[in-house]
């Protein structure tokens, strides 16, 4: 029986595309995700009430496709827009045109340590993220089985959720196992700020009893100080999780904070770390119990599988920050992934809706907070790019 030869890589492209997608990507008015949400610019008053004002999506989406000898086509969306764009066409190309897709540890390896000198965390590696998850993509297009089947399978016969979203109270109606809010209020706005924020949490508290789990997302806007009073007057309204509070940069504040936080409650960051190093110093430093590596920017799956090995040998769970697909077919096969993120894009959000519209077509979104194993079950991550959507290629190579 002879061994099955791959087609090889033939073209590598990179897209941008404006309008709609998940975290960081555009939103219209009005929506919850860019409503008044705590940031490190929330010190500076003209920036406090919307993210974009700053520029949180002024990079935008990033489609990458590989297209292989035989004409399948793998793709990926993450963010990065044109910068990343010309990095993928100028650069990254170069390693994958003429290989064969199964050299993806050969083919990372080189893309990295290509653009070390100037990479490293960030756009480039959100851009060697799209590459590599496009690549993932191709090869299980070309073996035509899920990526959850070439990673080990399901060790599970379904995923459960959290939301994240400014409203908890929906989510536990529509049977997601926790809610993760946006923290309002940063440390430029004092105790009145301070104040603000326990009394949504309390309020939050009131209306979900209990035991459904509450959690912050503080998006790297708090200093250690502020988020340890945070987290000691939230003790008392059961909030499980307090997420990345402080500087990515900042592993000495998060060792303090993990530290200062009541027992019981937990530390989460990792959502803008990048790489095996990054969170390699995370766990080594014991910043926290939960890392949130985002798969299309902290290097994608190859480095994702070394990240989540080295997490699972500290004792700590993986739980990447929301990617739909692209996380789905990791959590799925990793025991130390007990449950994912759902990124609520509804502009409420009152409704669960495919997390990144209109750029996929066919994304499962999770039914009363769950998703059956077997509705990842389709070639690569199961999904395809809507052609309808206005894709701009910047750049040539
Ligand atoms: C404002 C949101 O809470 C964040 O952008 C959030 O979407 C992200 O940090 C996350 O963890 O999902
Ligand atoms: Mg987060």
């Amino acid at each position: 029986m002879p061994i099955v030869t791959l087609p090889k890589i033939k073209h590598v492209r990179a897209f941008t595309v404006r309008g709609g997608g998940a975290d960081y990507h555009d939103q219209g008015e009005g929506h919850w995700i860019d409503d008044h949400i705590a940031t490190p610019m929330s010190r500076y008053p003209e920036y406090r009430q919307s993210r974009q004002s700053f520029g949180i999506n002024v990079l935008g989406t990033l489609v990458v496709e590989i297209e292989a000898e035989d004409g399948t086509i793998g793709f990926a969306v993450t963010t990065g827009g044109e910068p990343a764009a010309f990095i993928v066409e100028k650069h990254l190309a170069r390693f994958l045109e003429g290989r064969s897709p199964t050299d993806y540890e050969k083919i990372w390896d080189q893309m990295y340590f290509s653009t070390q000198y100037y990479g490293r965390k960030g756009l480039v590696v959100n851009a060697i993220s799209g590459v590599d998850l496009a690549l993932w993509d191709l090869l299980g297009k070309l073996r035509q089985e899920p990526v959850y089947h070439l990673l080990g399978g399901a060790v599970r016969d379904e995923l459960q959720f959290y939301a994240t979203g400014a409203r908890p109270d929906v989510a536990k109606e529509l049977g997601f196992i926790g809610g993760k809010m946006p923290l309002h209020h940063g440390p430029a706005e004092g105790i009145e700020g301070l104040k603000k924020n326990i009394a949504e949490l309390a309020d939050m508290r009131a209306k979900c009893g209990p035991d459904f789990w509450l959690m912050w997302d503080c998006w790297m806007a708090l200093d250690v100080d502020y988020a340890t009073r945070l987290a000691i007057a939230a003790h008392e309204h059961g909030l499980k999780w307090i997420e990345e509070a402080i500087s990515p940069d900042d592993y000495w504040g998060y060792q303090q904070l993990k530290r200062n936080v009541p027992k019981g409650m937990l530390v989460t960051t990792g959502e803008h770390e990048a790489t095996r190093w990054g969170f390699r110093m995370l766990l080594e430093m014991d910043c926290c119990d939960i890392i949130q590596p985002d798969v299309g920017w902290c290097g994608g799956v190859t480095e994702l599988l070394k990240i989540s090995a080295l997490a699972d040998a500290h004792g700590k769970m993986v739980v990447p920050h929301g990617s739909s697909v692209y996380s789905y077919h990791f959590v799925i096969t990793r025991h130390n992934s007990p449950f994912a993120e759902f990124l609520m894009m509804h502009p409420g959000p009152t409704e669960v809706v495919p997390m990144f519209h209109p750029q996929l077509i066919g994304e499962p979104v999770p039914e009363n907070g769950r998703l059956k194993a077997s509705a990842l079950d389709a070639p690569g991550f199961g999904v395809e790019l809507n052609r309808d959507i206005a894709m701009h290629r910047p750049y040539t190579h």
